[in-house]
């Protein structure tokens, strides 16, 4: 390319620059502050997250990289997030709408899929209904919808007042769900702006009432769809579900990754399929289990609990009988309830730490 690139020219080589741990470019992660072009040199200023500290020097040089290919002499200068915050991504959606009446907003995400984390998230909501709380659980995972199945309300029709979609009811939790109004047969190809603006309009127009938590159950993964719902609603934080193998690991660090990426406090850890018990009472650990809680501490973050390979578990899942998951054997009520238990402390100590938060008043 010729020395009389313009700004565009460099912007598009840079969104060929990778976040190592995102996989996504720098300019959509909002770290290109600016640009300047003049006399055949292009100055470029980026913010680096504190995570990204230890690669500092190769993204400078992957940076570099990429405006020389434009034919100007690159001049790079690289800042750092002071307190670890990280910039919410660019090209997001618009600020999340208050729910009101729902205290506290919880997402349950995922690196991957299929490791249990739909089975979480209506557990979590049974379990804090169970223990006292209002809950409810908002099925976002516009993929593969199971909450329907999982809670039951498959069996009933959505209703609606006016433009107000009235939750289901069962279990002791309120329940709306993405499922409800897509067609299981005509798998719809959503991209973001698109999943946004249906989850948003399904999470406000749901008439929730008064809620101490409402869970979410995300999409899998770390691509745009969940990127984007994520942003969607105000939330209070996000619990990430994993199971004990390194490649499970790996992908939860992503998912890790990107929730402090947007600013959400990650509220834990929770290992699922940590370990299998035979009829007769002997622990055997398929995939290893401990690497979660490993991982969590490696990350800063807090360990949850685990879950057992349980066939209970997805007996009543299929059953659409949540409930049972809590009347019919002790330890797996004693998990569940644990993982409630623990998640609840960590939920008081976000409301404290935000009670404690400096305010600035302007006059
Ligand atoms: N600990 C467990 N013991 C036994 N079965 C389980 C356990 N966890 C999940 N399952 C079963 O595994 C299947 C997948 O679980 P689930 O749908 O919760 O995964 P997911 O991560 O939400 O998947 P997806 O990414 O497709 O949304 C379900 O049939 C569920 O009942």
């Amino acid at each position: 390319m010729p020395a009389d690139a313009t700004k565009q020219d460099v912007m598009a080589e840079l969104s060929q620059v990778m976040d190592p741990e995102l996989k996504r470019d720098v300019v959509t992660l909002n770290m290109v502050q600016r640009v300047d072009v003049r006399d055949g040199t292009a100055t470029v200023e980026v913010k680096l997250p504190a995570r990204l500290s230890k690669q500092r020097e190769a993204m400078r040089a992957a940076i570099r990289e990429a405006v020389g290919r434009t034919g100007l002499t690159p001049e790079v200068a690289m800042a750092s997030s002071l307190s670890g915050g990280e910039e919410p991504a660019s090209n997001g959606p618009a600020p999340a709408p208050a729910l009101p009446g729902v205290r506290h907003v919880i997402a349950v995400g995922a690196g991957k899929g299929g490791v249990g984390k739909s089975t979480l998230a209506l557990n979590l909501a049974v379990g804090l209904a169970r223990l006292g709380r209002k809950s409810g659980v908002l099925d976002g995972d516009i993929y593969g919808p199971s909450i329907p199945t999982m809670l039951g309300t498959d069996r009933y029709q959505v209703r609606a007042s006016g433009k107000t979609l009235i939750p289901f009811e069962l279990h002791g939790v309120k329940a709306m769900t993405i499922g409800a109004l897509v067609d299981d047969d005509k798998p719809l190809i959503w991209r973001g702006p698109m999943a946004h603006g249906a989850f948003q309009q399904l999470a406000t127009q749901t008439d929730w009432g008064e809620l101490d938590e409402l869970v979410v159950d995300l999409p899998p993964g770390t691509g745009d769809v969940p990127l984007t719902l994520s942003q969607t609603l105000p939330l209070t934080g996000a619990v990430i579900v994993c199971t004990p193998q390194k490649v499970a690991q790996d992908d939860a660090r992503r998912a890790i990754a990107m929730f402090r990426q947007l600013n959400v406090e990650v509220l834990g850890l929770v290992e699922n399929m940590s370990f299998f018990v035979c009829d007769h009472g002997t622990e055997y650990d398929l995939f290893g289990r401990g690497g979660a809680e490993l991982l969590a501490s490696q990350e800063g973050i807090p360990f949850l609990g685990s879950l057992p390979i349980h066939p209970l578990l997805r007996v009543h899942a299929d059953a659409g009988d949540p409930s049972a998951n809590f009347d019919r054997d002790e330890s797996l009520k004693a998990s569940l309830e644990g993982i409630c238990r623990t998640l609840m402390d960590q939920v008081a100590v976000v409301d404290l730490e935000g009670a404690r938060a400096p305010t600035l008043t302007v006059r």
